[in-house]
């Protein structure tokens, strides 16, 4: 039977860790505090961003929230973020994404200023990435690397197959496996023999966005499964990329949804908010 990461319990032992480390740093007088900003009412977005301003009060730093009408225009939500970036007493800003479509994301992450940029998804930031220099790393896969070190996962001369290339997943995701010095291959919708390929991988990683698509045949008996995925099915039950069911008993090690990625996305937040003040 596989071993379950425990997402949830990692988490909450990062936030812990942040919250002792963020007390220390208060005696020496430093502060921080996270802006976040959500345009439009999307309910999903809103149980998100209410998690990371619990998580910010868990471990002492300040979020503040905007909170703008779907109507907003490009023009004033780039003000809003000029405004926060001259802001002293603001460390870090997030936009709730998606946005609205008649908003550019890409023009609103470069408003952005890099030494703000917690969720690490300015250009300046994901360049630091691929060149291993300074510079905030995007929290979803960073959450991943940490679930794999403190679940003693070995990462090193592994063979990890990537499923999925978004900018936010998939192509960090592989920058950051590199590092570990595994041996990364990406694939994508587009990927002949998807199945033969992640069935090669020691280390699956899974964020296509497609519920439940990878089963039995994708994965090799001893494979640690990663699913980065979260969908809610109907009755709103969630669900993830990977089949659970069907692969856990294959795999060594596997992420529940809920319960896996998810929670470490919002620890790595917090642990880039509080990098502003180290
Ligand atoms: N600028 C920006 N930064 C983000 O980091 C960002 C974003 N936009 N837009 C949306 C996605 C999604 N995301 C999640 C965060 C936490 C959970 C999470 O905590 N999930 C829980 C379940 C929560 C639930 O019940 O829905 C779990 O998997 O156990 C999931 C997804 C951050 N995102
Ligand atoms: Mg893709």
């Amino acid at each position: 039977m596989a071993k379950l990461v425990d997402g949830k319990r990692i988490s909450q032992e990062i936030k812990d860790e942040l919250k002792a480390e963020v007390a220390d740093l208060a005696q020496q007088g430093k502060t921080a505090s996270l802006a976040v900003i959500q345009v439009g009412g999307d309910p999903a977005s809103s149980v998100y961003v209410r998690n990371k301003k619990n998580a910010c009060a868990y471990i002492g730093i300040g979020s503040e929230s905007y909170e703008l009408p779907e109507e907003t225009t490009e023009e004033e939500l780039l003000a809003l973020i000029q405004e926060l970036n001259q802001k002293e007493e603001v460390h870090g800003i997030l936009v709730q994404l998606p946005l609205p479509a008649h908003i550019d994301e890409e023009k609103v992450i470069l408003a952005i200023d890099p030494s703000k940029d917690v969720d690490g998804f300015h250009p300046q930031s994901a360049g630091a990435l691929m060149i291993g220099s300074k510079g905030f790393l995007p929290c979803t896969p960073a959450g991943v690397i940490q679930l794999l070190k403190r679940s003693g996962v070995e990462m090193e001369g592994k063979n990890c197959v990537i499923v999925g290339r978004s900018n936010i997943v998939g192509k960090p995701m592989a920058m950051l496996m590199l590092r570990e010095n595994a041996t990364v291959t990406v694939a994508h919708s587009r990927t002949k023999n998807l199945k033969e390929l992640c069935k090669q991988a020691d280390i699956l990683i899974v964020a296509i966005g497609k519920p439940k698509f990878i089963t039995e045949e994708y994965v090799k008996e001893g494979a640690v499964v990663i699913d980065v995925g979260i969908h809610r099915l109907e009755g709103k039950k969630l669900c993830g990329d990977v089949d659970f069911d069907v692969v856990e008993p294959l795999a060594s090690a596997i992420t529940p949804v809920p319960g896996g990625v998810g929670p470490m996305t919002i620890a790595m937040l917090m642990n880039n908010c509080v990098e502003t003040m180290r």
